[in-house]
């Protein structure tokens, strides 16, 4: 899909081409200005491509932005049971939790306030419990930890990571890189107005160790899109195959992904990082694992 603003403008995003596999943690990154939230607002789908589409797209799906102000005559509570009943809990579920995420993020001291008289924090957290009391199966955040405090900013990492454990997919994108650090299974960085695989400013976790794959798939194809840990790949020494490269951490999600796809990919070879390597001393490694993984698709040791 492509986006721009107005007739003739200058293309934000074009040639935007990326999957959004279900229990997935993606981040965004880019410069200013790039395209981060235009691409966020496009997933969400409040906001429409210029060209191409969006496909797939989850019912149970919610956005939170980096500035949440909302000119409606309720409360806080009121707001959020009345968001929950539009999702179709009955008045006292919506009530109840309405209550529980207030208390979840701290601000159940400010549940009878009105929205207007909310301070900008009280506000985010409030934005921020709208999104999660519907159980979103596609979760857009943009930058919806700003202004949070410290405390409420842990429940927000917490909430992202129990949506994820439930199937669900999160996409978001901060200014700090070390939000959510090491457990983003995909980073994908706008530059240029295309989406880029992987990112140059990779967190600890993406900068050490790597593990290296030999994996033979359907003839032809490439990897599957949001692999775990956005690993490199290229093609391997025979025919079909091909070697991928991605940070230690991310090696057994990357394993069960290519497992799990759709047709199944087979695992030749896995070479782990030697312990020399592993201190970030050397970057030779050995082949630890060969032939543990049947062409079945199972992993039998
Ligand atoms: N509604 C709009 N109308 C016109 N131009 C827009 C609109 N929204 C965004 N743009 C332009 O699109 C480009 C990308 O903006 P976007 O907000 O998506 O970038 P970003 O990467 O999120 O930036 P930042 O990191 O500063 O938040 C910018 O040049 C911006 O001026």
């Amino acid at each position: 899909m492509g986006r721009r603003y107005g007739v003739g403008g200058p293309w934000v995003l074009r040639g935007v081409d990326l999957a959004l596999p279900p229990r997935c943690l993606v981040r965004v990154e880019g410069t200013n200005g790039s395209g981060k939230s235009t691409l966020l607002r496009l997933l969400a789908g409040i906001d429409s491509p210029t060209e191409g589409r969006v496909t797939g797209r989850p019912v149970r799906r919610a956005y939170v932005p980096e500035r949440f102000s909302v000119a409606l005559p309720f409360t806080a509570a009121g707001y959020l049971t009345h968001l929950g009943r539009i999702h179709g809990l009955r008045g006292a579920e919506a009530a109840a939790r309405a209550a529980e995420w207030l208390e979840r993020f701290g601000a159940a001291g400010h549940a009878r306030t009105a929205l207007s008289e909310l301070s900008k924090g009280t506000s985010q957290k409030v934005a921020v419990a709208q999104a999660l009391l519907a159980e979103p199966e596609l979760l857009v955040l943009d930058e919806a930890w700003t202004g949070l405090d410290s405390a409420a900013r842990t429940q927000l990492d917490l909430a992202v990571a129990e949506r994820v454990a439930a199937g669900g997919t999160v996409v978001f994108v901060d200014h700090d890189p070390r939000r959510l650090a090491g457990a983003s299974d995909a980073v994908h960085t706008v530059a240029g107005n295309a989406l880029v695989r992987g990112t140059p400013e990779t967190s600890p976790a993406e900068q050490g160790p790597r593990v290296r794959v030999l994996a033979v798939g359907p003839p032809g194809a490439a990897p599957p899109d949001g692999l775990p840990g956005a690993p490199s790949y290229e093609p391997g020494p025979e025919a079909g195959t091909v070697r991928l490269s991605v940070a230690a951490a991310h090696s057994d999600a990357l394993l069960r992904a290519l497992l799990a796809a759709r047709p199944p990919w087979h695992i030749r070879e896995v070479r782990a990082p030697a312990p020399a390597e592993r201190n970030a001393t050397s970057t030779t490694s050995t082949t630890i694992t060969t032939s543990t993984i049947s062409t079945t698709g199972r992993a039998t040791s």
